[in-house]
């Protein structure tokens, strides 16, 4: 039977090449980063699939290596949308074929040890979320920098509840102004800088938005030290969460929100013999992430441009 005209559309790269890099500082102190870097190049590498022709793919162990390589080539301390950039400029401009680059980076959370108070030169540990980046760069100079945070687990004990919502013959929830509220945050924001020249020179630009979009959607889900803020929804905290990155930061132009929600179940324990074993007060809860509220939403700015 003949088959009918078909398109085919590929990308070709390298996932989860996992490279560590320690810069020693003349002081003594060490700067220390472990990156997953994942590569995908689009290039005209059609006769590959069609024809067995490999004269145009790129290898996806060179991609590997090019990683060390660019690792190495690094001699300052940078941020993984820098070095993603690196990645993004060099498979563009290095091959001809190549017309681009999409560079994921996921930064392991390790964190300068302190020891009585005094941060250690060479000691670190491992923290929570994780400090993720997708580059895309485009032969021609365009660019796209999304950058995100990936893991980050936070909870209240109270000041959340879920009321109004449809009830029908299937609806057994009870409506509750006194519950608890955990998550674990995916966020991603995007820039607006449009092509490689438009993109701050300043050194740590993305590192410091990173700490500061972090510190952002935090202080905004748990409100003020004292009191904190009333949530009647996952929903409406993840827009306020979005919102306020928004109106903090003018050079971000979209924010992306996962938030599942990681229920905590009120515990009531009875028997035939015994009605009341436990009764919950607000005190017990049965923690459970499966399964799990998933909430996510996409906040832009209509006017993206700084
Ligand atoms: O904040 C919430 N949003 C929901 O959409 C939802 N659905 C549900 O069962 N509990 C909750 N809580």
């Amino acid at each position: 039977m003949a088959m009918d005209a078909v398109r085919l559309e590929q990308r070709h790269g390298k996932a989860r090449v996992r490279v560590g890099r320690v810069w020693r500082e003349a002081n003594g102190r060490h700067r220390f980063v472990e990156w997953s870097v994942s590569i995908s190049l689009l290039s005209d590498c059609l006769p590959a699939y069609t024809h067995g022709d490999n004269s145009d793919i790129v290898a996806t162990d060179t991609m590997k290596n090019t990683v060390y390589v660019k690792a190495k080539e690094c001699k300052q301390p940078l941020s993984v949308e820098d070095f993603a950039i690196v990645l993004g400029k060099h498979f563009t401009s290095f091959y001809q074929q190549v017309t681009a680059a999409i560079i994921n980076v996921i930064e392991k959370p390790w964190e300068r040890i302190h020891i009585n108070g005094q941060p250690h030169e060479h000691g670190f540990k491992l923290g929570s979320e994780k400090h993720t980046t997708e580059v895309i760069v485009r032969k021609s100079g365009a660019l796209q920098v999304v950058s995100g945070v990936e893991g980050l687990a936070v909870l209240k004990t109270t000041q959340s509840g879920f009321e109004g919502f449809v009830r029908d013959n299937f609806t057994i929830l009870p409506e509750t102004r006194e519950r608890m509220l955990a998550t674990e945050v995916t966020a991603s924001w995007r820039y607006p800088f449009e092509t490689l020249s438009s993109v701050p020179a300043k050194e740590f630009y993305f590192q410091e938005r990173y700490m500061d979009v972090k510190k952002v959607l935090i202080e905004t889900f748990f409100g003020p030290a004292k009191g904190g803020v009333y949530s009647p929804s996952v929903q409406s905290t993840l827009y306020h969460m979005a919102k306020a990155v928004l109106a903090r930061f003018p050079d971000v132009s979209s924010v992306k929100l996962k938030m599942p929600n990681l229920h905590f179940l009120p515990v009531n324990l009875s028997s035939k013999d015994n009605p009341v074993i436990v009764k919950f007060e607000d005190d017990v809860y049965l923690p459970t992430d499966e399964p799990h509220g998933s909430i996510e939403a996409t906040l832009t700015r209509i006017q993206s441009k700084m």
